[in-house]
């Protein structure tokens, strides 16, 4: 029996900031310099529509984290989530310089008042002729909330239940000017038909908005909407707006547990769980033989724990725990976090050391070996999950690693049949919602 295709996306891990800057690959000292450029970032979004890639998205956080040791040096020395600049401000280039990719900036619900959110989705899909997404995050720590007025995050629930809202009036804006609202009838003069441009008057618990939006409606009417809910009650807002979700699994069996909850938490909603696509992480390591893949898997967990500074920095800005207080070889006793929940489940009971070597290899599953290897364990795991993708990742990418993929291991999935050889529509959603 053939394999079902499935779907291929890049997250841009640590957003638009520097990249394998301490890395071999990493390019020279004037272009490491020049991280704020956008060169690097349209040469992967070049390589990718060249694999016929989906959609690529691109990370955010709001804020120099000092969840560690109390102080942000550790952040700085590291490039850790820290320095980036606005990941929408790179969509337009990255637009330019492709035809059919999908492009997904971060834009943090709990920071984004919802008619500003809602205007520069709206203005990007028209830029892009209708390839944009929104990732809708909820944030992750105090840090974040502080420079937004508040002393601390709101607590993790309530942040859904405004995010329930956020989304409500975004994609009600983004709907509120009729498909053929706009007449332009040069001979009457009428631009627009006021009777099909509509007030949402919307009045909610967090917000109010009057609209309508500023401009008509956008390519797609409703940009595509990304969203990654690990905590039951991030799995609710997900199942009920995302059109594509992202995970992170250890196993197939949690791969294939995580998606099927997402279906059915979506059918209880009254949504058809096909209409959500459920994309895994997953960071290859593709080499010419399996032995030198495998030993460049090997160094890069080494340089992890010898490095382990890096690890626990993320960790507790992901969380807004402090690990430097938790010896590194002991089990970590329950946390309690109002950021990323689910990640802070998972790390009970392991070493912070174990952890740091399992971040090493980011999707839990071993993505190592040749082309051949790795498509083929790409083609199983989504055999038995049964669907819908991948989403790949390297926070230290360089153009070595885009090559490797998109021109090593893209190939042998597309002669497999498992991933598209190019695009069949115009827009970024009918792209996706193809299979
Ligand atoms: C692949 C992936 C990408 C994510 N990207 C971002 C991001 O760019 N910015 C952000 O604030 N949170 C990001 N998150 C965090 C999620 O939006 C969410 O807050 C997190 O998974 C915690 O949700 P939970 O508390 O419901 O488990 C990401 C999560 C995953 C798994």
């Amino acid at each position: 029996m053939s394999s079902k295709p499935f779907h291929l996306s890049w997250f841009l891990s640590r957003g638009f900031g520097p990249k394998a800057w301490h890395h071999e690959w990493g390019g020279t000292d004037a272009a490491q310099a020049r991280w704020m450029m956008p060169d690097l970032f349209v040469d992967l979004a070049r390589s990718m529509e060249r694999a016929c890639f989906d959609y690529l998205i691109i990370e955010d956080s709001c804020n120099v984290p000092y969840t560690y040791q109390n102080s942000h040096n550790a952040y700085l020395r590291q490039a850790a989530a820290t320095p980036k600049l606005d990941p929408a401000t790179l969509v337009p280039y990255l637009a330019m310089a492709t035809k059919h990719l999908g492009l997904v900036p971060t834009l943090s619900a709990s920071e984004y008042p919802p008619y500003l959110l809602a205007r520069l989705v709206n203005s990007l899909d028209h830029l892009t002729e209708g390839r944009v997404g929104w990732n809708m995050v909820t944030g992750s720590n105090d840090g974040g909330a502080q420079n937004y007025g508040k002393d601390k995050h709101v607590p993790h629930d309530e942040r859904y239940d405004r995010a329930d809202e956020v989304a409500d009036i975004v994609t009600q804006l983004w709907e509120s000017w009729e498909p053929d609202a706009v007449v332009l009838d040069r001979d009457n003069v009428i631009f627009a038909d006021g009777n099909k441009v509509h007030p949402i008057n919307y009045k909610g618990q967090y917000f109010s908005c009057r609209g309508p939006l500023t401009a008509p409606r956008s390519p797609q009417g409703r940009p595509v909407l990304c969203q990654a809910g690990g905590s039951p009650r991030g799995l609710r807002f997900a199942s009920r707006w995302a059109d594509t979700i992202i995970a992170t699994a250890e196993s197939v069996a949690d791969m294939k547990r995580q998606r099927e909850t997402i279906r059915a938490t979506a059918v209880e909603q009254g949504r058809n769980p096909d209409n959500i696509k459920v994309l895994f992480l997953a960071d290859p390591i593709i080499d010419r033989d399996m032995e030198t893949a495998r030993q460049r898997r090997r160094d890069e967990i080494a340089f992890a724990e010898q490095n382990i500074e890096f690890a626990l920095a993320m960790m507790s800005t992901l969380t807004g725990i402090d690990f430097s207080q938790f010896p590194l070889d002991e089990p970590l006793p329950p946390l309690t976090s109002n950021g990323h929940q689910s990640a802070a489940k998972k790390w009970v009971g392991r070493t912070p050391r174990e952890i740091t070597k399992q971040r090493a290899n980011r999707s839990g599953l071993d993505y190592t070996g040749t082309p051949e290897h790795v498509a083929g364990m790409m083609e199983e795991v989504m055999q038995e999950v049964g669907g819908d993708g991948f989403l790949l990742t390297f926070g230290d990418f360089s153009r070595r690693y885009v090559a490797e993929i998109c021109d090593g291991l893209v190939p042998v999935l597309q002669k497999r049949g498992l991933t598209k050889r190019g695009y069949s529509y115009k827009t970024f959603r009918e792209n996706l919602m193809e299979f």
